[in-house]
């Protein structure tokens, strides 16, 4: 990280921070391998994070006993691989002790406790400006690293704040010992729906799941095969909707036909879908056989929630004692990016993969690929080879900006 700093006169904090080197939004998977692979190209970046942790969504906000769906090839950031004792599907817990050594290994040091409140591009001084609580942050390159999922998504849902019971978001849920012998309603069929009812059944309670619409179920495996590396296997041979109609024949052959448990299928495919609109397939590790079993119930959308309970839009009703919203999540980026139309309204990029990831005037996304890690990691290695081919020619002028300016230069001699 490089940084140069005006101090106020009168005041401990800095008026503006000019950074010698990119700025990256988020320290999550995508911020961290974006930074490595500028380090390896021989730039400096500064990591701004809103949390005190690297990954704060695999460290607070996810569950116990998550484990990482896809094959650990699938799942590991560029230049550094997974430990060989990791096993084919690390836990979430080998998970973030890869990024910590990840982290490590790269020497990269985020600022923590810096939410960026707005980032604009300045036509005048062709700068980005990136502000936080305190904290003015100047750089060219501006890369938004805040991911998909950076908010819960709370739908409103008619009466849910008369509920008595506890409401909950999947991302507060971290295992199901509080809901022993509880009735449990989950709002949501996703992955997180599926694997939090199925943990609610290993401690006892009764989860109800709320399927409001089609979903897709593919087993984690087929032939003791990961379903997702065959699906890529095959993607380099054949049309999407081919692949996907093999997986959709052994999906059947393997669960059985998943509509007779009210597990409608999408028309479209499990791929297709999830390039199309991100609605990621869910990849059963369990769940569907206790939906076979009855032990997880599925019900039809929420019509209202009561004081004790739910009524549901197939007139029927029932009494919770707690409401799991397994809504999923959305991006933040429309509330603090301004004054660009890069993004959708929805905080994606607006341009297609696998084009997204550059924007105008110095702007960069790395980890909006509705691909996972695999996709971050496509960014990163494209964002890194873009920058370093820029800040050949630029570097000079930075060194100028700050000796002309008096700066003051940092530990690792980058212009501070
Ligand atoms: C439960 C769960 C399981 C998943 N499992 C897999 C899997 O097995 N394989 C896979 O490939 N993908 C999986 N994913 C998708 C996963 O989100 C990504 O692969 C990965 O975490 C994306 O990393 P990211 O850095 O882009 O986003 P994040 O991990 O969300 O990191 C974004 C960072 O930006 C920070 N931030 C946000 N806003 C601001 C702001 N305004 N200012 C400063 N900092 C900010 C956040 O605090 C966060 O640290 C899973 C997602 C969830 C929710
Ligand atoms: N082990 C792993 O690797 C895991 C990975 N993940 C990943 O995390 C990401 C997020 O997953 P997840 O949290 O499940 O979110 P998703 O967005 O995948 O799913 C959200 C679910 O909530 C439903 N929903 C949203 N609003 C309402 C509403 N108002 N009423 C009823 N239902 C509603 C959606 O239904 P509808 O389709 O009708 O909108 C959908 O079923 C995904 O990419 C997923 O793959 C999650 C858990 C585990
Ligand atoms: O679990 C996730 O959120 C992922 O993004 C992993 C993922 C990326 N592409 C997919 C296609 C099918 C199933 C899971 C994924």
């Amino acid at each position: 990280m490089g940084s140069c700093k005006e101090e106020e006169k009168n005041d401990q904090q800095p008026k503006w921070l000019w950074v010698n080197g990119p700025i990256i939004v988020g320290a999550g998977p995508s911020g961290l391998a974006v930074s490595a692979c500028l380090k390896e190209n021989g730039v400096p970046s500064l990591i701004l994070e809103r949390s005190d942790c690297i990954a704060p969504l695999w460290q607070r906000k996810t569950y116990d006993r998550l484990k990482l769906h896809l094959p650990k090839q699938f799942c590991q950031l560029p230049l550094f691989n997974f430990p060989e004792n990791f096993p084919k599907y690390p836990t979430k817990h080998q998970f973030i002790s890869y990024l910590e050594s990840y982290a490590k290994h790269f020497g990269i040091i985020p600022k923590f406790k810096q939410g960026v409140k707005v980032a604009e591009y300045d036509e005048v001084s062709g700068f980005w400006k990136v502000q936080t609580e305190e904290v003015q942050y100047l750089s060219k390159w501006l890369i938004v690293a805040t991911g998909e999922n950076a908010e819960p998504v709370i739908p409103e849902i008619q009466g849910i704040d008369k509920f008595k019971g506890k409401v909950m978001h999947t991302s507060g849920y971290k295992c199901g010992t509080e809901f022993n012998n509880q009735k449990v309603l989950v709002i949501g069929c996703g992955n997180s729906g599926m694997e939090v009812s199925l943990d609610l059944c290993r401690h006892n309670a009764t989860p109800h799941m709320v399927v409001r619409n089609s979903v897709h179920i593919l087993p984690r495996e087929m032939l003791g095969i990961s379903t997702f590396s065959i699906a890529m296997a095959l993607l380099k041979w054949m049309p999407l909707r081919i692949v996907d109609k093999f997986l959709l024949l052994v999906a059947n052959l393997t669960l059985g036909s998943t509509d007779k448990l009210g597990l409608r299928r999408p028309k479209t495919g499990p791929l297709e879908l999830k390039n199309a609109t991100g609605k990621t397939p869910v990849l059963d590790v369990g769940a569907l056989s206790q939906i076979k079993t009855g032990k997880i119930q599925i019900m039809p959308g929420v019509k209202e929630i009561t004081k004790i309970g739910a009524k549901f839009l197939d007139g029927k009703e029932g009494e919770f004692d707690s409401i799991i919203l397994a809504t999923g999540y959305k991006s933040n980026v429309p509330s603090w990016f301004k004054g660009s139309d890069f993004f959708t309204e929805q905080g994606m990029p607006k341009t297609p993969f696998p084009n997204g990831w550059k924007g105008e005037n110095g702007l960069y996304t790395v980890g909006f690929t509705r691909r996972g890690i695999l996709g971050t990691t496509n960014d990163a290695k494209n964002i890194a080879k873009d920058i370093s081919e820029q800040w050949r020619k630029y570097k000079g002028f930075c060194k100028n900006f700050c000796t002309t300016r008096n700066l003051v230069s940092d530990s690792q001699g980058i212009c501070f």
